[in-house]
């Protein structure tokens, strides 16, 4: 199972790098490493699992903070109406995005980061993403509110992408004119 000495924190260079593509169909190691990055996260969000085994709550996880350079992300979570989002993901690309933006009023966190950093983070308010699921399914995500914003932070990890780098240093609570706050 994965556990928190499995993932990689910041100065690592699998957080800066680009990730690779992913041939498809996946093999059953690629497969099993996207169960398990779903059980980590399921554990995560489990009182008695995060207690016993010290995990630090994730919704999603990117292949990269496990020092694997490939483009492989999970996500588990409900968004605000209780909808659940579970997936293994395969090479997931943002086809296109609003010019809208949004934000996590709370913030974000990031498991790679051992350290809190304050500030809005900017994103785009809807993305579509195009990917394939681990069973081999080709996916079309039309996504806006907190499942866009968790679904950016993920591919953001396959570009090397932190969440900080969208904060602006100067004014970290400065946000775009209409940018929508999420709750
Ligand atoms: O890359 C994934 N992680 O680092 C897992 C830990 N962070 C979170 O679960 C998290 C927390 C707040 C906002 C977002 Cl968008 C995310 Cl993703
Ligand atoms: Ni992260």
């Amino acid at each position: 199972m994965i556990t928190m000495k499995d993932i990689v924190r910041e100065g690592h260079p699998s957080l800066r790098r680009q990730a690779k593509e992913v041939p498809l169909p996946i093999g059953e190691e690629e497969k099993k490493l996207l169960n398990d990055m779903l059980e980590f996260l399921k554990n995560s969000q489990d009182e008695e699992m995060a207690q016993k085994y010290q995990l630090r709550a994730g919704v999603g996880l990117a292949a990269p903070q496990l020092g694997i350079e490939k483009r492989l992300i999970a996500v588990h979570f409900e968004d605000t109406s209780g909808k659940l989002y579970s997936y293994g993901l395969v090479n997931p690309k943002i086809v296109s995005h609003s010019v809208e933006k949004s934000y996590l009023a709370g913030g974000e966190g990031c498991l790679s980061v051992d350290r809190p950093v304050e500030g809005f983070v900017v994103r785009h308010a809807r993305i579509t993403v195009k990917a394939t699921d681990m069973d081999g399914k080709e996916l079309k995500l039309r996504l806006k509110g907190y499942p866009a914003i968790v679904f950016q932070h993920e591919i953001d990890h396959l570009n090397g992408i932190m969440f900080y780098d969208h904060i602006d240093e100067k004014h970290p609570y400065k946000v775009p004119e209409g940018a929508i706050p999420i709750e």
